[in-house]
């Protein structure tokens, strides 16, 4: 029985097969050449593994086009610290850029959950990495959330996967804060919700105007949050 079959960059092939019932496993390089294990060597193999999956097609393309850019920044990617790079970048682009594949609504709808409670849930503190989409650097951060339920609560690792879904795009931080705001607001449907980002550019401090400590601070409040005591309390609460 075929568990799992991955392509790498190279059309090398590798084979996760998994026979339970016989309680054999196979596992190879390549389609035709498999290394067959007897049940005691299951042992070696680990129980758990995290796969990164790319498309083939895109990451080839990517990766002609960064090492065109790294030859023209007036490199040589035939030396060999640089022979990988123009793959490891083109990787790396698209995990950072994943967010724009993954649906919100989803995972917020996913977990989901009736109860009566309705005071305030804040998630503080959630740590931040997007892309400035002016010149494809780093901005980082922290971001505070939080929401007042209205007959349903949400699983709490959700807003930090929310909040990854939309850092890991091209952003501007504004548009960032406004989307984990309406993502909130019009899936879960609370009585209230707030947004606070506070995050340092990368293009600020490492290229053009070159200062190292400006902090960026940007908001939204829905609902409650739109009273000044609600909302003090929550700023409170975030220590601002
Ligand atoms: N509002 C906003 N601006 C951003 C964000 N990230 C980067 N920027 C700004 O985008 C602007 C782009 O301005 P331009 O004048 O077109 O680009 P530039 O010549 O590289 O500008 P300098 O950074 O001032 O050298 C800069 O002022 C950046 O600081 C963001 O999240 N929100
Ligand atoms: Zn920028």
């Amino acid at each position: 029985m075929l568990q799992s079959c991955h392509e790498n960059i190279d059309g090398e092939f590798t084979i996760f097969c998994c026979d339970l019932q016989l309680r054999n496993l196979f596992i190879g390089k390549s389609t035709f050449n498999f290394i067959f294990i007897q049940k005691e060597e299951i042992k070696y193999v680990m129980p758990y593994k995290n796969l990164e999956e790319y498309n083939i097609e895109v990451t080839k393309d990517i990766k002609e086009r960064y090492k065109n850019i790294i030859e023209d920044l007036g490199e040589d990617t035939s030396r060999d610290g640089l022979i990988k790079t123009p793959e490891r970048a083109a990787k790396a682009m698209q995990f950072l850029t994943q967010g724009y594949d993954q649906d919100p609504v989803e995972i917020l709808t996913g977990a989901m959950f009736k109860e009566s409670y309705n005071e305030m849930v804040i998630v503080k503190d959630i740590e931040l990495y997007s892309l400035c989409e002016h010149h494809i650097l780093p901005f980082f951060g922290k971001v505070h959330i939080a929401y007042i339920p209205n007959g349903y609560i949400v699983g709490l690792s959700k807003l930090p996967r929310i909040v990854d879904v939309f850092a890991r795009r091209l952003q501007v931080q504004e548009r960032l804060t406004e989307q984990i705001l309406d993502c909130i607001n019009n899936t879960l449907k609370p009585q209230g919700v707030a947004v606070v980002i506070e995050a340092s550019h990368m293009c600020m401090m490492m290229r053009g105007v070159q200062k190292q400590n400006s902090i960026t601070t940007t908001s939204g409040f829905r609902g409650q949050f739109e009273k000044i005591e609600t909302r003090n309390e929550f700023l409170k609460l975030i220590g601002k």
